[in-house]
């Protein structure tokens, strides 16, 4: 007999503790999916509290407005009809849990709280909730007294059990189950759940979908059946961009899948698949029918619905969906679009007016500036395509700007929004170069910025006179014969002036425009530079957000050269041919200096530190280790052993400048985010006597060795 489920799952723009806003959504995607004919709809993890909630799911409110959104849902009778897969932290048994609440018609068929959970890198699931341990067991959950009026339940199942409908079975599991050794999808699949809903808070790193979708991927081609994704998207308040790419996978197929980033905040996927060809595929393999055979059982939930409610016998128009190839970005592409939806995101929550760039004529900020083109860019194609949510929010954002936006403006080009919520600002000194000023003045005429073009020298000027006044002593840059705390403390007040400038500029500008909101100030220290502490502390890599702060430069100067190529912006060759500088002092012939001669160390060699230090977790003497390999045949040992202790000792004398890093994007596992993702102290002994001995030893054994080593 022929079966066709028609399933659904979705991506949701979801804000921390906006119950309001995510109760609304959440409607949304029942109602839409309920319209597309689904009978079954599974959305992200934790979605009614919102993923990101933190330490507030510590608090007892969380819960409980929680059930109150969760009552809302279950009294709604347009929401009957449909089998929905939602979630919410449950206490039970005086016990927090990370929990999918399945309802259908007003009434909890089951409470499956999350088996493994998420504990590493940007996770802290531990901290608010405790694993279910009883594999295969259920208990019964008292209910709340106002939902159990509602369900007219008192107690439901809570535990790790299967749902029955009347033509399948459907099991559950959670995020970071996927991800373990032993995902449960295995023993589900292996006692006859046929469909597996993933409700997910997975959040965006380059290069990372491909390794979610081949899990999903595997797991359906060894396993058969169905898998049904659902994940957060968009920023929910906090470092992490959730990057959406709901999916239905039948089989070793994609058969539907939402946009990675995109700037809507409900999207649907639904799909129909063909129960008879789980089964087929699944009776097909015997080594899968003789562990199936073998598996023990789980409890099960009768839930009273068919998913695929006999319509197959009576539409021919209904019929399951042929696979589609799922869309992977490329790193340069991903750069472009995550923090621009993550932006978009911050600053319609914020309620700020727009943005505020120190933009010098370098890569780094002007990546921070074709990000926010980029973000111009997806918010005006929202618009052209009538996307009434993202009107409101434009015309919130820019609604004060007088005649200028009336209140029926809707932006027609990313330059014409960019015009009205985008501010740049070159704030040159006597050692700019006419070089970087054309290039801040090119870069912001190409992206449409309001941009302003300053001298501050008299601002430095005046700041040095007071020290001087009170010295008595004057100050001079090395090219004039000073020392190197004189050269270095006329450089810092330079780059630090520009950041109370950027923060007074923010404030003021659109008010000199007629305008009263004001603006986030954007920060452009990358990843490296972070590592090493190549940059000033509280200059203007102090900011409100920093869209780069965990890319790469090398990741960075490819962004650039396909931002040149793909999006229309041949300035940007300029940026890419120019060799960087701080332009911090007088320029002198032959002073001028590349970035990488003045940090001792290529930009390259400091990605593979940072990669080290952070993911494989090395300290000096496993990194030296580690990179006598990689770099043996290329240098002597004693030579690697100089750069990993030269990169030691840059990272912890400015170890303490992460303390004040400004919260920045979360695209790599090398973030050096402080106190969030990289929890380390920030005073060392940067003499490292005892491991710098540890690797002087190493060296003198292997020099010892080779020495010793008869001339082949
Ligand atoms: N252990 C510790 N714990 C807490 N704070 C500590 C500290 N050690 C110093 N400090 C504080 O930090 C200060 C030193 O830091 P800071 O003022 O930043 O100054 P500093 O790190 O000495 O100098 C800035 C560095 O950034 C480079 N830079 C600047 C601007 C642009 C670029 C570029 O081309 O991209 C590069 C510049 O070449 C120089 O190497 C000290 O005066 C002290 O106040
Ligand atoms: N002349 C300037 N005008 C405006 N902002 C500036 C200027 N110089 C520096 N900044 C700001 O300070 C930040 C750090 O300055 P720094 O000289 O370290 O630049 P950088 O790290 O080489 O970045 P970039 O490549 O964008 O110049 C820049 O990203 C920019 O936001
Ligand atoms: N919420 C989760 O369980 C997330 C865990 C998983 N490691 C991920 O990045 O997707």
């Amino acid at each position: 007999m022929l079966r066709y489920a028609t399933v659904a799952t979705c991506v949701l723009n979801q804000w921390a503790l906006d119950f309001e806003g995510n109760y609304a959504r959440i409607r949304e995607s029942i109602v839409r999916a309920k319209a597309a004919g689904a009978a079954l709809r599974v959305g992200p993890e934790l979605e009614i509290p919102g993923y990101g909630c933190y330490d507030h799911f510590l608090e007892d409110d969380t819960e409980q407005h929680s059930w109150e959104v969760l009552a809302r849902l279950l009294e709604d009778r347009e929401l009957h009809g449909i089998l929905i897969d939602t979630g919410m932290p449950v206490v039970h048994r005086n016990t927090r849990y990370n929990c999918r609440v399945v309802v259908l018609d007003g009434r909890i068929v089951l409470i499956r709280p999350k088996l493994c959970l998420a504990n590493d890198g940007n996770y802290r699931e531990l901290r608010w909730f405790a694993p279910w341990t009883k594999r295969r067991q259920t208990e019964p959950h008292v209910l709340p007294q106002h939902i159990a009026r509602l369900t007219g339940q008192q107690t439901v199942p809570l535990g790790d059990a299967l749902i029955s409908t009347h033509d399948t079975c459907v099991g559950i599991e959670l995020c970071e189950e996927l991800f373990t050794p032993e995902s449960p999808h295995i023993a589900m699949s292996l006692d006859g759940a046929e469909i597996i809903a993933n409700s997910s808070g997975s959040h965006h790193e380059l290069r990372k979908l491909c390794r979610r979708v081949e899990l999903i991927r595997e797991a359906t081609l060894k396993c058969g059946g169905a898998y049904l994704y659902a994940n957060q998207r968009g920023c929910d308040g906090d470092r992490l961009y959730y990057d959406g790419s709901a999916m239905v996978l039948a089989n070793g197929e994609v058969l539907a899948a939402t946009e990675q980033f995109a700037v809507a905040e409900v999207e649907v996927v639904v799909a129909t698949v063909d129960l008879g060809a789980v089964r087929s595929f699944r009776a097909a393999m015997s080594s899968r029918s003789m562990q199936a055979a073998a598996a023990p059982a789980y409890p099960r939930v009768q839930a009273a619905i068919s998913l695929s409610s006999g319509r197959a016998q009576s539409d021919p128009s209904v019929r399951p969906t042929a696979p589609v190839q799922i869309r992977f970005h490329t790193p340069e592409e991903e750069i472009n679009l995550g923090p621009a939806c993550w932006l978009w995101d911050y600053l319609r929550r914020s309620g700020q007016g727009g943005y505020f760039l120190p933009l010098s004529g370098g890569i780094d900020s002007c990546s921070t500036a074709v990000i926010v083109h980029s973000m111009c860019r997806l918010v005006v194609e929202a618009c052209a395509r009538g996307d009434q949510r993202t009107i409101d929010d434009v015309r919130r954002c820019v609604g004060d700007a007088g005649a200028a936006a009336g209140a029926d403006y809707v932006p027609q080009t990313a330059q014409d929004l960019a015009g009205h919520l985008f501010y740049t600002c070159y704030m040159g000194t006597e050692n700019s170069s006419a070089e970087t000023r054309a290039r801040a003045r090119d870069l912001a005429a190409a992206i449409g910025s309001h941009h302003v073009d300053l001298r501050m020298d008299a601002v430095v000027t005046a700041i040095v006179a007071l020290f001087v006044a009170v010295a008595g002593l004057t100050p001079r840059f090395a090219v004039h014969g000073g020392g190197s705390a004189e050269n270095l403390a006329l450089q810092n007040i330079q780059a630090r002036l520009r950041m109370l400038l950027a923060y007074l500029f923010a404030a003021l500008l659109p008010w000199a425009r007629g305008r009263h909101r004001s603006l986030l100030v954007l920060g452009s220290a990358n990843v490296d530079e972070s590592l090493r502490g190549y940059l000033t502390k509280y200059d203007c890599s102090s900011a409100d957000l920093n869209p780069i702060g965990s890319i790469s430069k090398a990741d960075l100067r490819r962004y650039i050269a396909y931002a040149r190529d793909h999006m229309d912006l041949p300035v940007l060759g300029a940026f890419l041919d120019a060799m960087p500088s701080a332009e911090l002092v007088p320029f002198s012939a032959g002073c001028m200096q590349s970035d990488e001669v003045e940090m001792g160390m290529t930009y390259d060699e400091l990605s593979a530190f940072g990669r080290l230090r952070k993911i494989a977790r090395c300290g000096p003497l496993s990194m030296f280790a580690q990179l006598l390999h990689r770099w043996g045949d290329q240098m002597a040992p004693r030579q690697v052993a100089e750069k990993v202790k030269r990169f030691f000792y840059f990272y912890s004398i400015n170890r303490h400048k992460m303390t004040t890093i400004t919260p920045a994007y979360h695209a790599e596992t090398y973030s050096p985010d402080d106190n969030r993702f990289d929890m380390r102290q920030f005073l060392y002994n940067t003499r490292w006597s005892w491991q710098f001995q540890r690797i002087d030893a190493m060296v003198e054994d292997i020099e010892r060795q080779s020495s010793a080593a008869p001339a082949v």
